[in-house]
């Protein structure tokens, strides 16, 4: 049958380890600064400086249009996410610190040895 947003779509091994870790690091903001896209609004000329924004809601739907197709991946959209944040806000800022203190989090959570583990639990 046709899955529908009446009935739910079975989520993929990948998918729950994927959602699973987004969890985790999200757990890492809790000022909720990277929850959604950075608007210009919020930090005037932020679309003309960074080229590849991102944030937890735009990789949350990745996840659900399955365009993820590794873990690894996963870490290079969160890496993006702090650093564009450590780029366009000075290193004296709240943002530019926030971001700072989630990269490193981050990297304990996405670390080499959780992420093997996963994998073999996914195979
Ligand atoms: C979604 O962004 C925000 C939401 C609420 C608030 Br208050 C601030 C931000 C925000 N502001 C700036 N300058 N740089 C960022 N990098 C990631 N978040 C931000």
């Amino acid at each position: 049958r046709l899955p529908n947003s009446l009935t739910e779509k079975e989520k993929t091994p990948l998918q729950e380890a994927l959602n699973q870790l987004i969890r985790l690091l999200q757990r890492k903001d809790p000022c909720a600064f990277f929850s959604f896209p950075v608007t210009d609004l919020i930090a005037p000329g932020y679309s003309s400086i960074i080229k590849r924004p991102m944030d937890f809601s735009t990789i949350k739907d990745k996840v659900k249009k399955e365009q993820y197709r590794s873990l690894d991946e996963l870490k290079v959209d969160f890496k993006t996410m702090c650093e564009n944040a450590m780029s366009y806000n000075k290193p004296e800022t709240i943002y530019h610190k926030a971001a700072r203190k989630l990269l490193h989090s981050g990297m304990k959570i996405l670390s080499q040895e959780r992420l093997q583990s996963l994998k073999q639990s996914i195979e």
